[in-house]
C-alpha cells in the first residue's frame, strides 16, 4: 500500500502542491492524477520517485519512506518520465537491456527485455536506434523501460500522450493486466479522462494545489468536478456498453 500524507511542494517560493493526503493506493490498482495543465501532476510524480523535493510522507507497506533518497526509492518505485531523453545512441532492446540491468543482474536479462518488448507489441523495433524512432515509438520504449524493472510501484507521466488510438487502448490494457499479474501500485498521469475512467480504478482530481476529488471513476467524476477542475461545462453518461462518456460542451 502507498500513502501520501500533507505532501506540498513547489519552485523556489512558488507554492505548486498543499497539503496533498492520497491515502491507501492498493498493489493491483491503477490510479490516475488528472488536472489542467500545469496543476501539479508532474511535480506530484517526481516528488513520489524522490526526484523532487517535497515536504510531508510518503508510506509504502508500512513504512515512512519520505526521506528515502531517488536511489533509495528506485528499488521498489520505477518513474517513465514525460519524454524519453534526446540523442542516446542505443537501440531499443539495448535501452530495455540497460534498464534492467540499472537494477538487478538478472541473467536473462537479453530474454526479459525481449518479452516486455513483444507485450507491448515493439518486438520489431529492438534493433531501431532509439533518436530514429517516432513519438509515440519513443513512448513505448520508454514503457518497456519502465515495465521490465517489474517494479512494486510504477509511476507513469502520460504513457498514452503521443499514441494513435489503438496504442492506448493497446497499452492501457497492457498496463491493466501487468498490474494486476505483477500485483504492482500503479500511477498514471493522464489527460484523456475516457482512458483514465476505463482503465484506472481510481481517480485523483486536482486543482489548485490541492486534491477536490478523490475515489472511483463514477464517483470522482461530476460535473461539478469537470467545471472546477477544467472550468468546462459537461456530461457524465454511460454509453450503451455501460462504459463512462465524458462530454464537454463548453469552456468558460
Ligand atoms: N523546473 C521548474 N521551475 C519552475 N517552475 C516549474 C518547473 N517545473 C514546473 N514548474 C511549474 O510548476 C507548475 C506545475 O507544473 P507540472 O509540470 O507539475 O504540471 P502538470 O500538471 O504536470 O502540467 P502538464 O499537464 O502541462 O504536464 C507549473 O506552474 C509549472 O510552470
Amino acid at each position: 500500500m502507498l500513502s501520501v500524507s500533507k505532501l506540498s511542494a513547489g519552485y523556489g517560493k512558488k507554492a505548486v502542491l498543499t497539503d496533498i493526503d492520497i491515502l491507501a493506493m492498493q498493489p493491483g490498482t491503477i490510479t490516475a492524477f488528472l488536472g489542467q495543465n500545469g496543476a501539479g501532476k508532474s511535480t506530484l510524480l517526481r516528488s513520489l520517485a524522490g526526484l523532487h523535493r517535497a515536504s510531508g510522507t510518503l508510506s509504502f507497506s508500512g513504512e515512512d519512506i519520505s526521506h528515502h533518497s531517488p536511489a533509495q526509492r528506485a528499488r521498489a518505485i520505477t518513474y517513465m518520465p514525460q519524454s524519453l531523453p534526446q540523442r542516446v545512441a542505443l537501440t531499443v532492446l539495448e535501452a530495455t537491456i540497460g534498464a534492467l540491468r540499472a537494477s538487478s543482474r538478472d541473467p536473462d536479462a537479453v530474454k526479459r527485455s525481449l518479452a516486455v518488448l513483444e507485450r507491448l507489441g515493439i518486438e520489431k523495433l529492438a534493433m531501431a536506434q532509439l533518436d530514429s524512432l517516432s513519438g509515440g515509438q519513443r513512448q513505448l520504449a520508454s514503457l518497456a523501460q519502465a515495465l521490465v524493472r517489474k517494479p512494486r510501484v510504477l509511476l507513469l507521466d502520460e504513457p498514452t500522450s503521443a499514441l494513435d488510438v489503438a496504442h492506448q487502448i493497446r497499452v492501457m490494457r497492457t498496463i491493466r493486466e501487468i498490474t494486476e499479474e505483477q500485483q504492482i501500485i500503479a500511477i498514471a498521469v493522464l489527460h484523456d479522462l475516457g482512458l483514465a475512467c476505463r482503465w484506472c480504478d481510481r481517480l485523483v482530481m486536482l486543482a489548485g494545489g490541492r486534491v477536490v476529488s478523490d475515489g472511483e471513476p463514477q464517483v470522482a467524476l461530476t460535473p461539478s468536478v469537470l467545471n472546477q477542475v477544467y472550468g468546462v461545462t459537461g456530461r457524465i453518461e454511460r454509453c450503451s456498453r455501460g462504459r463512462i462518456q465524458v462530454l464537454i460542451d463548453e469552456v468558460a
